[in-house]
């Protein structure tokens, strides 16, 4: 074969690329049309039988050279393609997603920025325990200049023969105390049915690991419309987090703050995993406050500190830490709260590093 005749095959070579690439794309505007119909309806992108059904067709039709095996390889490359098409064709229309929005949420409570320009460090006892107990550490709150208490008055635990937590009483605690000493204060809901008193009591209302897909909480924390922290499952992939999120925002609550908080791995070392790179990812992928609990990630008193860096480092908009006035006795987490003196230690490291910046300044106090 001459030079010449390489040349004019493959013009035609490059007629068909053409001819492909054309065919290929008008495929793809199908596919995507498919794609937004199964959203809407909830259909599974993934249509294996479908799939089945195409190469079926395709191999009945093959009459070379490719074989069979070729065509069927060739043609799953292409369904994958549509698939992942399709995925980030519904991730586009997500309420939650950076697409949809582009500048960062703030959540303004108080007087307190979620998301704003300075992370916040979120902070409290596990569990709301007596109205002592949180006093002592929302005085140390004001004195630290800090504006936000978090305290557990409704405790999922691992045993059902471990303290279960104050319920209302434990919420009134929190709200009296918010009250007195103007602190933003924050308490997990597990019940959809307790979800409008507790709006009553609390400013933010938190959305535990445990309950991330429990949907039909989600729904009713979306028609609250109250400010939620939403933790990240202790097996949830960062896309059903955000999915997590979505079903708030889907109901009309967009003041909404994710908190990484470790997930469960084999290493057994730290109690869960922090996946430290959850942060940026939902930074990009999402507008919404990205916050990391170092307490239930970690279960280290001794790796509290270095991880909170690393979390403002990547940027997270804040931290959330557990201090209790005396971790030994406590009622729930006694091996990983903080007492208060540690605690301001980590306050005053965490100012040195720079990564974080007095809330209040002593001036304003
Ligand atoms: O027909 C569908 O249901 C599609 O979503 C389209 C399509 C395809 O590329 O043809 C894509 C993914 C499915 O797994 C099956 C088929």
């Amino acid at each position: 074969m001459s030079q010449d005749q390489v040349e004019i095959l493959r013009k035609q070579v490059d007629e068909i690329n053409l001819q492909i690439l054309e065919l290929m794309n008008k495929r793809a505007g199908l596919v995507q049309e498919i794609g937004q119909e199964k959203l809407k309806q909830g259909i599974n992108r993934f249509d294996p039988e479908r799939e089945r059904e195409m190469l079926n067709l395709l191999v009945e039709n093959n009459n070379g050279p490719f074989t069979d095996d070729t065509v069927r390889h060739l043609f799953k490359q292409i369904f994958q393609a549509s698939l992942d098409l399709q995925k980030s064709d519904n991730k586009k229309v997500l309420l939650v997603s950076r697409k949809k929005k582009a500048e960062d949420t703030v959540i303004t409570i108080k007087g307190v920025e979620f998301g704003g320009t300075s992370p916040i460090l979120i902070s409290g006892p596990c569990s709301v325990e007596s109205y002592e107990q949180v006093r002592e550490v929302a005085e140390n709150h004001v004195k630290r200049g800090l504006r936000t208490l978090r305290g557990g008055a409704y405790k999922p635990r691992t045993s059902p023969y471990d303290f279960q937590g104050l319920g209302v009483e434990g919420l009134e605690i929190l709200k009296r105390i918010g009250d007195e000493f103007n602190l933003v204060t924050i308490s997990e809901i597990v019940t959809p049915s307790d979800l409008e008193l507790a709006a009553k009591y609390v400013d933010v209302i938190q959305i535990g690991a445990r309950n991330m897909q429990n949907f039909e909480l989600l729904k009713a924390a979306g028609r609250l419309g109250h400010p939620v922290l939403l933790k990240r499952g202790l097996a949830a992939t960062i896309e059903e987090f955000i999915y997590a999120a979505e079903y708030i925002l889907s109901e009309g609550n967009s003041q909404v703050m994710l908190c990484e908080r470790g997930i469960r791995t084999y290493e057994k070392a730290t109690r869960n995993t922090l996946d430290i790179s959850a942060v940026p990812l939902l930074k990009q992928e999402t507008h919404l406050p990205v916050f990391v609990d170092v307490t239930h990630s970690t279960g280290r008193r001794d790796l509290l500190l270095p991880c909170a860096k690393a979390g403002l480092a990547v940027g997270s908009d804040g931290i959330m830490v557990e201090v209790h006035p005396d971790p030994d006795v406590a009622l729930s987490d006694a091996k990983q709260q903080l007492n208060i003196p540690q605690f301001n230690k980590m306050v005053d490291d965490l100012l040195a590093s720079g990564l974080y910046k007095q809330e209040i300044p002593v001036a304003a106090r």
